[in-house]
């Protein structure tokens, strides 16, 4: 038998399949979890002009402790009409334009006005430009706001739509087929017959992809047929850019997925990992499709599509870091040593600590809805106490 590939090795050859998708061009509307095919330059300085950040007015620092003589109003989205002299105020709110003349904004709570007479009551500023936001204090034209590979979450968002850009360069969704196989699967909701279970991979697989930039299509499924699989196979792997199978990828009579691919054109670029549970997990190319042969044990599936389907669905779509964080904490309860495959065990993180869960066996799925983080046990690590620290990844 081959040896057991690493994970990270596994990984690096499957995003070297392919590159990013063609890049396509996308309004601030449409954007959201995608990511930059270009980096995003500044086309404008934001604040063009000094803004200011209060409601009050506007004046010249040297003339305080005033009184001054009210001259007229800038309000946001128009020019101040005229700059501010000496004795001068002009009547300002938030978000405009700071008339020529004038360096500093009192707020309207410290002082009265008369008329056209203001006079300070309150402390006043206490420096000059107080209250003003300074041209190009948020960024300046030709900053590089946001590097290609970013992922375009709210706040990108916005940065981006202040850019002075158009229109938002982004990598194209990858389409995604998720193909079940087993005799013994029936779409959950549908009354079973001895011997069959709901397909509960499939919905699992949905909901992963529907956080990520992906459009997936309705799951298909197919009887443990090789014939049947290479088929339909070759024709999922026509319209999609990745086609993830789920089952059948382990080494008993009943698992065509290697055989298949083989017989439907395709090449087996690497199988069997070194990780618990996913051992099985395949990658390989069908015409321009990637097909990844998910292990159809819940947790196997689960493990294996948070390390290798996200990474790989996030890299075609331009993900600069499209693999999981890795984080630490200290657990929560003492720790067995590691044995020959790296484990993901299902694990809680809660108020800071881990706790691997109790039940682990990769066919269950209860402990999958309990499970919000996966804790990374190395190879052949040493037993730990609680309070040591250990990595994992979140999962939910
Ligand atoms: N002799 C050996 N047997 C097995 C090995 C091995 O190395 N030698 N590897 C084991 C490991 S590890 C795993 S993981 C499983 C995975 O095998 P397959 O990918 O071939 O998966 P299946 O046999 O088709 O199914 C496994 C299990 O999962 C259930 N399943 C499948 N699909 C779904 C689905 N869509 N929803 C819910 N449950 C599903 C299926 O009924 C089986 O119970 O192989 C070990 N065997
Ligand atoms: O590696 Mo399997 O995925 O132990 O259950």
């Amino acid at each position: 038998m081959s040896a057991l590939l690493p994970v990270e090795e596994a990984q690096a050859r499957l995003l070297a399949l392919r590159g990013p998708l063609s890049p396509e061009k996308i309004s601030f509307f449409e954007c959201f979890g995608l990511y930059t095919l270009d980096n995003i330059f500044a086309q404008r300085d934001q604040p063009a002009a000094p803004l200011s950040a209060m409601d009050g007015y506007a004046i010249r620092f040297d003339d305080l402790p005033g009184p001054w003589t009210i001259i007229g109003e800038s309000a946001a989205g128009t020019a101040p009409g005229r700059s501010v002299n000496a004795g001068e105020a002009m009547r300002i709110f938030t978000g405009a334009l700071v008339p020529d003349g004038a360096d500093t904004v009192i707020v309207q709570e410290d002082v009265a006005a008369d008329g056209t007479a203001l006079t300070l009551t309150g402390d006043g500023p206490a420096k000059r430009g107080r209250h003003i936001r300074a041209r190009a204090s948020d960024f300046a034209a030709g900053d590089c706001l946001l590097p290609t590979g970013t992922r375009l979450n709210p706040g990108a968002i916005a940065a981006a739509a202040m850019s002075g850009a158009e229109q938002l360069v982004v990598g194209r969704r990858p389409r995604v087929a998720i193909l079940t196989t087993g005799d013994e699967l029936v779409q959950a909701g549908r009354a079973l017959t001895a011997g069959q279970i709901p397909d509960s991979n499939s919905p699992m697989l949905a909901a992963m992809l529907a956080g990520e930039p992906a459009t997936a299509s309705l799951p298909h499924h197919v009887r443990d047929d090789r014939a049947i699989l290479a088929k339909v196979l070759k024709n999922l792997a026509r319209r999609h850019d990745v086609v993830v199978t789920v089952g059948g990828a382990s080494v008993g009579d009943h698992d065509h997925v290697r055989g298949a691919l083989q017989d439907a054109g395709g090449t087996v670029n690497f199988w069997k990992i070194a990780m618990r549970p996913g051992k099985p997990l395949i990658a390989g190319t069908i015409g321009d499709a990637i097909l990844l042969g998910l292990p159809g044990n819940p947790s196997s599936a689960l493990v294996t599509a948070t390390l290798f389907l996200l990474p790989l669905v996030r890299h075609l779509a331009g993900a600069r870091h499209p693999l999981p964080a890795i984080h630490r904490a200290p657990l929560a309860t003492p720790l067995d040593g590691g044995g020959g495959r790296r484990d993901y065990l299902r694990a809680r993180i809660e108020n800071g600590r881990l706790t691997p869960l109790i039940r682990q066996d990769s066919g269950m799925t209860l402990p999958l809805a309990a499970a919000n983080a996966l804790l990374i046990r190395n190879i052949a690590a040493p037993p730990r106490d609680a309070g040591v620290m250990a990595d994992y990844i979140v999962i939910a």
